[in-house]
């Protein structure tokens, strides 16, 4: 049983936290049609291409700073609910702006969320602005300029997802030199999709302190050894793993062998309806599937805090909670 545990999440993309049930209120709402994508109440893909284009369809369902607000309070309160103390939040401005809702109107609203979630339960919480690999170099380069100048105090790092297979870590590195100028937490999804050849990509090229899954450098031990030498936060999603067949089961997933070598991991939940999983469902399959103990697990979300993209003072008061 791990309910009592203290939680804390790294990486969740927020339209991937949406619950079906909500999406399909707010298509009711704008009068958008839920067929291709929502079936028998369970989101329709069946690989990495359809996953991204049903998140993209239930991504639409969110078209105002409001409806925004309200999903970043649902996830949050459900969190919360579930003993968590601290949450990173992946927000993609592209996704607004595809539905016409301004990238600043976007984050207000979400913010709005945030801010109401943290009244009613106390959680923390910060935005990492995402910028999509399939979108291209150039888009990804103008998200990261966006996100260097915004200035906002609840938005604190950036991260790069989508289709890995696009392009190589290199042709994005202008984006990641702009942001770690501005001083900005920088995590980047590598190793998911691509093999290890990505992982070490991108600890040459853009040097972060966390990968987003990172899981596939297990294919390469003097990778391994690297991450555990560099004090890389791997931001581990297993259930996303097994749903998008990275790994074909639990007892093939490097979760356990990363923690042997000595490799820092966090637990996280990634999207959770489309993976039918939650931040509380990867805990519990980390205890009873994956056998790690309670103490081995309090240290993931130790490691979690210490890598949050938080000022000084808020890590300090993350850590006294656990
Ligand atoms: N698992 C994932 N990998 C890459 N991009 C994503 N966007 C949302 N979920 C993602
Ligand atoms: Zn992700």
């Amino acid at each position: 049983m791990t309910r009592h545990l203290k939680k804390a999440e790294l990486h969740c993309h927020i339209e991937g936290a949406a619950p079906p049930s909500l999406a399909l209120e707010q298509a009711q709402r704008h009068g958008i049609d839920t067929d291709g994508f929502i079936r028998d109440g369970v989101y329709v893909w069946h690989d990495f291409t359809s996953f991204i284009a049903c998140y993209d369809a239930v991504a639409s369902v969110f078209r105002t700073a409001d409806d925004y607000a309200r999903l970043a309070e649902a996830y949050l309160l459900e969190l919360a609910a579930a003993n968590t103390i601290y949450s990173e939040l992946f927000i993609s401005p592209d996704h607004g702006e595809a539905v016409g809702l301004p990238a600043l109107d976007y984050i207000e609203g979400l913010a709005a969320g945030i801010r109401s979630a943290k009244e009613k339960t106390g959680i923390e919480c910060r935005m990492i602005i995402i910028g999509e690999r399939h979108l291209g170099p150039e888009n990804v380069l103008s998200r990261a300029k966006f996100a260097a100048k915004l200035g906002h105090p609840l938005v604190t790092g950036f991260n790069m997802a989508g289709e890995e297979r696009m392009g190589r870590v290199a042709d994005y590195a202008p984006a990641f030199d702009i942001v770690r100028e501005a001083g900005l937490g920088i995590t980047i999804h590598a190793g998911e999709l691509c093999g290890a050849f990505s992982v070490a990509d991108a600890l040459d090229i853009v040097r972060p302190t966390r990968i987003g899954h990172g899981v596939r450098a297990i294919e390469e031990p003097d990778l391994v050894k690297r991450l555990a030498d560099l004090g890389t936060v791997l931001e581990v999603c297993p259930g996303s793993n097994i749903a998008l067949k990275v790994f074909p089961d639990y007892d093939s997933h490097p979760l356990r062998k990363f923690v042997e070598a000595g490799v820092r991991v966090t637990l996280n939940s990634d999207d959770p309806p489309f993976f039918h999983t939650s931040l509380a469902r990867e805990y519990e399959t980390a205890s009873t599937i994956m056998g790690f103990t309670d103490g081995e697990i309090d240290a993931m979300t130790r490691t979690a805090i210490d890598a949050a993209f938080v000022d000084e003072e808020t890590r300090k008061i993350l850590l006294a909670q656990l």
